[in-house]
């Protein structure tokens, strides 16, 4: 394999620069970008996720060592997954901030909008799952919508990626071959998990707010949320999933630490860095992320009933949408996103999805309103 970095003097900008909607695989995080043009070796796998990371390593441990996986898993990994080992793939530092936003927009205007499901019906979902909660057996669940639309010409989603790369560089952005002619792009601000020798990093993010373009509502927003009662519970709800789910596979997790504010330029949430170091270096970065996903961030608690609510509310199969994308290599160092604020693209047509984490107190308005504004960061880019 090449591994060609980009010239010094260029770097991240340079491999967004090259990234083309022909494209394999493109993927940006604070630690760093990493561009495959073609595929390479497709992997056949699907079922558990701890079944697709085993059969990760067995793909890696068969070609040579300097190779990565790259790709995403959908919500469901029985029923999605597309993961490839690239021949050549181009490595840079992280993008800098400052990158002028193209004006073009990636598919011309809007020519359809179909929401799924209804607006009411979403809320209607929202309050029926409160209710349920009230009742006992339920404490928290994500409940998401679709948004169909169709664009008046095909949209480059290159160019949608670099717009999105403009407005929010500090964030896990991606742009994955899905095959069939369609690419999942997308802006998330949630790493599920990383690793770099023995040390993890997972920074659950859960309880969000709308920006606002006053810089003093803005303020007010954000010092809402973080003393907001609800939030902090919805948010403690998935911190204490994931510390429990990485400390069963042995890392040793250091104190934790006080939720704090994140910020993308649609909105304000709550995050976590939990970090910690693991003692069995089999444990790869996949095989972390198994033992993750699904958090109570995109599933619920308890996770098998929050999965019926889901599948009884959503109208749009959430394919990779919840799940993770990322990239792995032999030493089972690797990153994985949650694929949040995301579209599956095809030629004109656009499905993208957001959904927000429903616990007792969450009123029906503020959840669709929520979703509505995580909508935007993709709607944005597509400047619709
Ligand atoms: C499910 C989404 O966001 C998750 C991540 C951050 C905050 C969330 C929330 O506050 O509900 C969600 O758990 C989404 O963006 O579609």
């Amino acid at each position: 394999m090449t591994v060609a970095p980009c010239p010094a003097d260029a770097t991240a900008t340079e491999l967004l620069a090259r990234h083309t909607a022909d494209d394999a695989f493109y993927f940006a995080s604070p630690t760093g970008g990493l561009l495959a043009s073609q595929a390479g070796a497709v992997l056949d796998v699907g079922g558990e996720l701890t079944d697709i990371a085993g059969a990760v390593d067995t793909a890696l441990a068969a070609h040579p060592a300097d190779r990565v996986v790259v790709g995403a898993v959908g919500f469901d990994p029985a029923t999605r997954v597309r993961l490839s080992v690239p021949e050549q793939v181009w490595r840079s530092g992280p993008l800098p901030t400052g990158l002028a936003i193209p004006a073009q927009r990636p598919g011309g205007g809007m020519r359809a909008r179909r929401e799924l499901p209804s607006c009411a019906r979403y809320a209607a979902g929202v309050q029926a799952a409160v209710a349920e909660m009230a009742a006992g057996g339920l404490s928290k669940v994500v409940l998401a919508r679709a948004l169909e639309i169709t664009t008046a010409a095909p949209v480059d989603t290159a160019l949608l990626l670099r717009r999105l790369a403009a407005r929010d560089p500090g964030g896990y952005l991606f742009a994955v071959d899905t095959g069939g002619g369609s690419t999942l792009v997308g802006s998330s601000p949630e790493l599920l998990v990383s690793r770099r020798g023995a040390e993890v990093v997972a920074n659950p993010l859960a309880g969000s707010t709308p920006r606002s373009a006053d810089p003093v509502e803005d303020a007010r927003r954000a010092r809402a949320l973080l003393t907001s009662e609800k939030d902090q519970r919805e948010h403690a709800v998935v911190v204490a999933a994931v510390r429990g789910a990485l400390g069963r596979l042995g890392v040793d997790l250091r104190p934790p630490a006080a939720p704090t504010l994140v910020s993308t330029t649609a909105m304000w949430h709550l995050g976590t860095t939990v970090r910690g170091r693991v003692a069995d270096p089999s444990v790869s970065a996949l095989r972390l992320a198994a033992a993750l996903h699904p958090t109570p961030a995109v599933c619920g608690t308890p996770p098998e009933r929050a999965r019926e609510v889901i599948a009884a509310h959503e109208s749009a199969d959430r394919g990779f949408f919840a799940g993770l994308t990322g990239w792995q290599d032999a030493a089972g160092d690797g990153e994985w996103a949650v694929t949040l604020r995301c579209a599956q693209v095809r030629g004109d047509q656009v499905l993208l999805y957001a959904g927000a984490g429903v616990v007792p107190g969450s009123q029906p308005e503020a959840e669709l309103a929520e979703t509505e504004a995580k909508l935007g960061t993709v709607l944005n880019g597509l400047g619709l």
